[in-house]
């Protein structure tokens, strides 16, 4: 079985895992996923301060250096090297005053100093800063005790940042760190990607949202709350289509509407093999070319996948935790490349395991956590709840991230190490 790239998925069936077939493991599902997504082309200039949390489409370079000219890193005096003749202390008439923002050209006689403020221009022929506290004024004079050394207290043009030296990559998020950078270097209008339209929806006839009242049988809906959490982002654009009820026709005319509107439409729930687990069977009546998996992955193991009028269709499981690690494994990754964002936000560290723990290998398992320590080596400890997680929410509550057990893997003693994929 093939994933194949944008537009040539069409002999759904064929794609359709079989029951006997092998759970797919979820390094393979991911570049599947992965592979069918092109990120946006679109492009938008906006000024600086509307463009914060947006992606940089194009790599940049300073086009100045940094500082733009020699100045002073202290209030002090300037000096010239060269009047300094003789054994100290020497003594110089104040000739001028150079502050921030001044031009730094004023007229200096040789043997004078010049009153200079942090972040002045250095003026022509001033080779050295002294600071306030290490000189003596008396009226319009001050004397300078010891030698300073050349260049001392003097930020060179260029020390900080080279004209023409790469900035950022494309596909940098604009986060405060890079709009400052972006701001000392003048670029007061960035080039971004354009917002990645997100689509969310949420299957299930038993499901009402929190501010309503509860029938028998009802549970509130808790996905669309996570989904729309993860996804309040500067680079998306979310449309929430609700709740939607189980019923093929239903969910094909909502499907079909979300796909119109957005690059990415996910749902939660419905992929499973129940009766009323109808969102495979109509993406498909919507026209979509269609693979559902069952992923090596607990939990989370149910995912369909459909492309339909240039949207990709993520359907995520309906468990509240297994569409959460679901979101956050695969998900959030096909809405990264979709926006072009340069590096994934996936990124595991190393911990303890604070338990001891054999299992049936096979599937990857990512258990909410919490974690403690760190312990006598530095390394923080997991602990965790119950290894029965699918529908537990409250482990999202007190959880600080995923521990992750590798597919293979059939025990583990306690301290052993394991990767971590912090909230
Ligand atoms: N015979 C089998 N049954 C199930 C299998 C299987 O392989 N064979 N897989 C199980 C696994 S694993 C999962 S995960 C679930 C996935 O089921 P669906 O994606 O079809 O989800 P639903 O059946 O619609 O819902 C499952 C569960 O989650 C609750 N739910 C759904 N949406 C929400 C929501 N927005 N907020 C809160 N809770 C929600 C729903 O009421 C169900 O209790 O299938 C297993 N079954
Ligand atoms: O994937 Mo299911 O989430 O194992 O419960």
């Amino acid at each position: 079985m093939s994933f194949r790239k944008p537009n040539t998925l069409t002999e759904e069936s064929s794609l359709i895992q079989s029951k006997a077939e092998a759970l797919i493991p979820v390094d393979d599902a991911i570049r599947r996923v992965l592979d069918f997504v092109a990120p946006v082309t679109d492009l938008e200039t906006l000024p600086l301060d509307s463009a914060h949390g947006r992606v940089l489409a194009e790599a940049t370079c300073a086009r100045v250096s940094l500082p733009v000219f020699d100045n002073s890193a202290i209030d002090g005096y300037a000096l010239r090297l060269n009047d300094l003749t003789g054994r100290g202390p020497w003594s110089f008439r104040i000739a001028g005053h150079v502050a921030a923002g001044d031009c730094g050209d004023t007229d200096w006689p040789a043997a004078n100093a010049l009153r200079i403020l942090t972040g002045a221009r250095v003026p022509a022929g001033c080779d050295t800063v002294v600071a306030q506290e290490d000189i003596s004024l008396e009226g319009g004079s001050i004397t300078v005790a010891s030698q300073p050394a050349e260049g001392q207290n003097i930020r060179r043009r260029g020390e900080d940042i080279k004209a023409g030296i790469r900035l950022f990559p494309a596909g940098r998020i604009i986060d405060p760190r890079a709009a400052a950078v972006l701001a000392a270097t003048g670029e007061g209008q960035v080039g971004v990607r354009r917002r990645v339209r997100i689509a969310i929806l949420s299957t299930g006839s038993e499901l009402v949202e929190p501010d309503q009242h509860l029938a028998p049988g009802q549970i509130w809906n808790a996905n669309r709350y996570h989904l729309s959490g993860a996804l309040k982002l500067p680079w998306i654009e979310l449309l929430d289509f609700g709740i939607v009820p189980d019923n093929v026709e239903a969910l094909r005319i909502v499907m079909e509407k979300a796909a119109h509107g957005a690059d990415l439409v996910v749902s939660t729930g419905g992929i499973s093999v129940g009766d009323k687990d109808h969102v495979p069977a109509a993406m498909k009546a919507a026209g979509a070319s269609l693979l559902t998996m069952k992923l090596a992955m607990k939990p989370g193991r149910p995912l369909a996948v459909g492309r339909l009028d240039g949207a990709l269709l993520l359907g995520l499981p309906g468990n509240p935790v297994a569409s959460f690690v679901s979101w956050k494994l695969i998900g959030a990754r096909v809405a990264e490349k979709l926006a072009g964002i340069s590096n994934n936000s996936v990124k595991t560290i190393r911990v303890r395991a604070g338990f001891e723990h054999r299992r049936r290998p096979g599937r990857a398992e990512f258990i909410p956590a919490i974690l403690h320590g760190p312990d006598e080596t530095g390394i923080r400890v997991a602990e965790i709840a119950t290894t029965s997680t699918s529908h537990r929410v409250a482990l999202l509550a007190i959880a600080d991230g995923l521990l992750c057990i590798p597919t293979d893997l059939e025990q583990f003693r306690r301290a052993d190490l394991l990767d971590f994929l912090p909230f």
